[in-house]
């Protein structure tokens, strides 16, 4: 059995949490996917615990929880700052529509409990004294680089079919291939995904784009079909297929979703339509319609001073990570020259503002907004000096 020494603190904080449970009379466990980034060496985010106790039990020993998804089993538990998800050891039964169930059955023990989890890599517990219980052995398969699925593959993802995007996104995370059984299964059963909700489809995908190897992962999406069962990409394969020749993976989600824009080759009317069928919040669908519409700027000549000043140094710089990963010859330096030479950044780096203009005669209205624009835009192409004297002459002249 792997005993593994000198835990980290984020588990040897939690201790405490396990030994109450055992000293109550009940088992406790780590489990899930912290012993698998602790064994691969990965940043740990959150601990979960795997006990006998009942949520209700789980409670009364605790002074602070919060009933997370008491109905699954879940209690989250606040100790000594930090918080812990503790799950009754359960099996999920009746199951509906290929979801996640709304009713779970607990067990007796762990095995059971562990029996149902999705990959043999996420299927490891973990004891207080660092003895790693490896079932179905998950170190091995973590060893060989393998996402594999528990048992019956066929089973794990009826159970939920969100799980075969999840197998994606961890072979993208970790860089692991998929074991050959679990990848058929996907591929006979992809069109279950249908089932499942945009926005936890959309978790997944990006976790998968934005991943160290998301160009293989890509591939195995293609490949098995998932991509036609996720909103907008059905019958789109052919210019998808230029994603794992990308040049680069791509590390934010704004440039994932600018690219496969860019790829799908959706016009700049249909980017917000399609950014809402994956259930984008409204502020990443603006984000990435800049980058997408400087790109095509910069792709076709260079942009001009004012669409740099409209797009701003963020964007610049996420449309040039842009170019850099589709491999788009493009002269970065000289944009972000051209960039940092701009007169005025926004537009509270102009001299003069409405109240500036009113003081020297303009009346407020439609107008006066018009003359401020006009100013704007010759001071950033350099026509007119950012300095209130340059500007108050230009008024007297305009009048
Ligand atoms: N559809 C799912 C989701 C989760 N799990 C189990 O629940 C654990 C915790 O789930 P989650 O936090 O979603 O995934 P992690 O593996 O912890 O990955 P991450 O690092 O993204 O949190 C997983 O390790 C796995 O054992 C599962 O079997 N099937
Ligand atoms: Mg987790």
């Amino acid at each position: 059995m792997l005993k593994i020494n000198n835990l980290p603190p984020i588990f040897t904080v939690a201790f405490p949490v396990l030994k109450q449970l055992e000293q109550a009379g009940y088992e406790a466990y780590f489990v899930g996917g912290s012993i698998r980034d602790l064994i691969l060496n990965r940043p740990i985010h959150d601990i979960d615990i795997a006990t006998s106790a009942y949520p209700e039990e789980v409670k009364r020993l605790f002074p602070k929880t919060i009933d997370t998804g008491i109905k699954h089993g879940t209690v989250t538990v606040l100790n000594d700052g930090a918080s812990y998800e503790i799950t009754t050891f359960r099996t999920e039964s009746g199951y509906q529509d290929f979801r996640r169930p709304d009713h779970v059955t607990f067990v007796q023990n762990l095995a059971e409990d562990l029996k149902r989890r999705d990959f043999t890599i996420n299927a490891l517990a973990m004891n207080r004294a660092g003895e790693v219980i490896d079932l179905f052995n998950g170190l091995g398969d973590l060893q060989k680089h393998l996402i594999k699925a528990v048992g019956d593959p066929m089973k794990r993802f009826h159970e939920d079919a969100l799980r075969m995007m999840r197998a994606v996104r961890f072979m993208s995370q970790l860089n692991f291939d998929l074991e050959s059984q679990t990848k058929e299964a996907v591929s006979d059963l992809h069109q279950l995904l249908s089932k499942i909700s945009v926005e936890r489809i959309r978790d997944e995908f990006v976790k998968m784009g934005t991943g160290i190897n998301s160009r293989d992962a890509f591939k195995i999406f293609l490949q098995t079909k998932l991509s036609e069962s996720v909103p907008d990409f059905a019958g789109k394969s052919d210019l998808l297929a230029i994603y794992p020749k990308l040049k680069f993976n791509p590390s934010m989600e704004t440039s994932l979703w600018s690219i496969i824009i860019i790829l799908l080759k959706i016009s700049d009317d249909q980017i917000a339509r399609f950014m809402r069928d994956w259930k984008n919040s409204n502020a990443m669908t603006e984000k990435v319609r800049k980058i997408v519409t400087l790109f095509d700027l910069i792709s076709e000549k260079s942009p001009s001073d004012l669409e740099l000043f409209n797009a701003g140094k963020d964007v610049l710089l996420n449309t040039i990570d842009v170019a850099h990963i589709l491999g788009q010859p493009i002269n970065s330096e000289a944009l972000v020259d051209r960039y940092t030479a701009l007169p005025i950044k926004s537009m509270s780096e102009l001299a003069v503002d409405g109240q500036f203009l009113i003081a020297n005669g303009i009346k407020p209205g439609p107008k006066l907004g018009q003359i401020l624009n006009e100013i704007k835009q010759k001071v950033i192409s350099g026509e007119l000096a950012n300095s209130k004297d340059d500007i108050q002459d230009y008024l007297q002249q305009i009048e």
